[in-house]
């Protein structure tokens, strides 16, 4: 995509109205393709988006001597990490890209090879995103640390060991790290307040596959019995929860009517609840959700994100737009990410009335709460809003911009539009199919 590509007009003001399609989850397929290269013989992925974060982990697992190729059906990737061995790893820091992923390279590196280079990390810029547990639960396997100039370095001399591991705050990246780890670590690995989003278990039924021994309590303890060696799995990518709620909210702030194919009730429990209560209308059946603004006012709601099974954080950026449409205050408080409010101040220059505070405001006090950051908000609504110029700072934060232009009077210049790629496949094109009224300067769409 060249640089003029890389901005979108947005006519805003038409409702999105039709059918979409999800495919396998962002937060899943990477690490299942991850995953693979802790067997020992060919794994299949089925429904893999075509989303650049998946782009960058083939790119980095083939660096490592994996074969990716395509499949038998559209978005099938067959993953063959039989010769990872005698791969010659150069420029992995050409290929980390703008994904988290690299960290969950080190344990089935570690096994593999007896050592990992891990480059920078990439990702949403929404908090300060340390990596501090998943070092930390490295080292209790056994691993040896090194930092370097371009990176770290990992050892593991002793091999890597079972071990109990309590993680400070349920992280999904560090819970990743044990089972990827622990799953061919010698012995019992028990790790207590872990992350347990649908995510996690579908990567868990994965492992399952390939041979891991995993037991899930009801407490955030996930156990693991180290096995000596895994096969490869076949598997159907849980569909993308997250994408799902981006397009649900979309049919809201536009008061349209979208049909999410793939989209499945059980991973959207909670954002459902929050739906109804918002006044938005949804229909489930067995190949996907309808979504949509039933007319008249929509109802001011209090909000905080959390971790699984609370209101997940990545859904929080596209409601709050439709939330700038409800009627009266609403509450929202950011409890996962200390910076993720930052772009309601765009919104607030296409009219929309959002106040930040440092404080905790709603429920419950958070790891946030006096520590200066404006990690709550008020939204007063319903305010109408102008198109403007924008640009995106983040993933989710750059579809809320692409609704709020949608939602808007006018026309939006949405700059950044590349990044959206990331994690939301053929936008675009799915824009266009719902009638939203975008153009790329100089070019033809739909
Ligand atoms: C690729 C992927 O799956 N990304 C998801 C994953 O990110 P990711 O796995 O990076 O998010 P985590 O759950 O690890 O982060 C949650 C919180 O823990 C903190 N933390 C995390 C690790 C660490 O070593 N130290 C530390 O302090 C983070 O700063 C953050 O405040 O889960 C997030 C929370 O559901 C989602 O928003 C992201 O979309
Ligand atoms: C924060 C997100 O992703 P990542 O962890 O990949 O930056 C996201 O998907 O909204």
């Amino acid at each position: 995509m060249s640089v003029n590509d890389d901005v979108l007009l947005v006519h805003g003001g038409t409702p999105l109205e039709g059918e979409i399609r999800v495919r396998g989850a962002k937060n899943l397929v990477p690490k299942a393709m991850v995953a693979a290269l802790l067997g020992s013989e060919p794994s299949r992925l089925r429904n893999v988006p075509d989303i650049r974060d998946v782009r960058v982990v083939r790119g980095l697992l083939q660096l490592h001597g994996v074969t990716v190729r395509p499949g038998e059906e559209p978005g099938e990737l067959v993953l063959d990490p039989t010769r990872v061995e005698s791969a010659n790893v150069a420029d992995i820091d050409a290929h980390a890209g703008s994904s988290r992923i690299p960290i969950l390279f080190c344990g089935p590196l570690l096994h593999r090879l007896g050592h990992a280079f891990i480059p920078g990390l990439g990702g949403c810029d929404i908090g300060g995103r340390p990596i501090d547990f998943h070092f930390d639960v490295l080292r209790q396997f056994g691993a040896v640390i090194e930092k370097r100039a371009d990176g770290q370095y990992l050892e593991a001399p002793k091999g890597l060991r079972g071990t109990k591991i309590r993680l400070p705050y349920p992280s999904v990246g560090a819970t990743e790290q044990v089972l990827l780890t622990a799953v061919l670590a010698e012995g019992v690995t028990e790790l207590s307040n872990a992350a347990v989003e649908p995510e996690i278990e579908d990567l868990i039924c994965v492992l399952q596959k390939m041979g891991a021994i995993i037991a899930m309590d009801t407490d955030r303890t996930i156990r693991i019995t180290g096995v000596d060696a895994l096969r490869g799995y076949n598997h159907q990518a849980l569909p993308d929860r997250l994408e799902a709620a981006s397009w649900a909210s979309a049919a809201l702030a536009t008061e349209g009517d979208i049909y999410v194919r793939g989209a499945q009730q059980r991973s959207m429990m909670t954002f459902l609840n929050t739906y109804r209560k918002v006044g938005g209308a949804f229909e489930i059946d067995d190949e996907g959700i309808r979504f949509w603004h039933p007319g008249g006012q929509l109802k001011s709601i209090a909000l905080e994100t959390d971790v699984h099974p609370g209101f997940q954080t990545d859904w929080q950026q596209p409601l709050v737009v439709a939330l700038t449409q409800a009627t009266g205050l609403s509450i929202i408080h950011e409890t996962v990410y200390e910076s993720r409010l930052g772009f309601t101040s765009a919104l607030n220059q296409m009219g929309a009335h959002i106040q930040l505070y440092r404080e905790c405001l709603g429920g419950s006090d958070c790891r946030f709460g006096q520590r200066n950051f404006l990690h709550s908000a008020v939204v007063s609504g319903p305010t109408k809003l102008q198109g403007a110029d924008l640009v995106i700072p983040d993933l989710r934060g750059g579809f809320s911009y692409l609704i709020a232009a949608l939602a808007a009077q006018g026309t939006s210049r949405v700059h950044g539009i590349d990044l959206i790629n990331r994690g939301y496949e053929n936008f675009m094109e799915k824009l266009v199919d719902l009638g939203a009224k975008v153009e790329l300067p100089g070019q033809a769409l739909g």
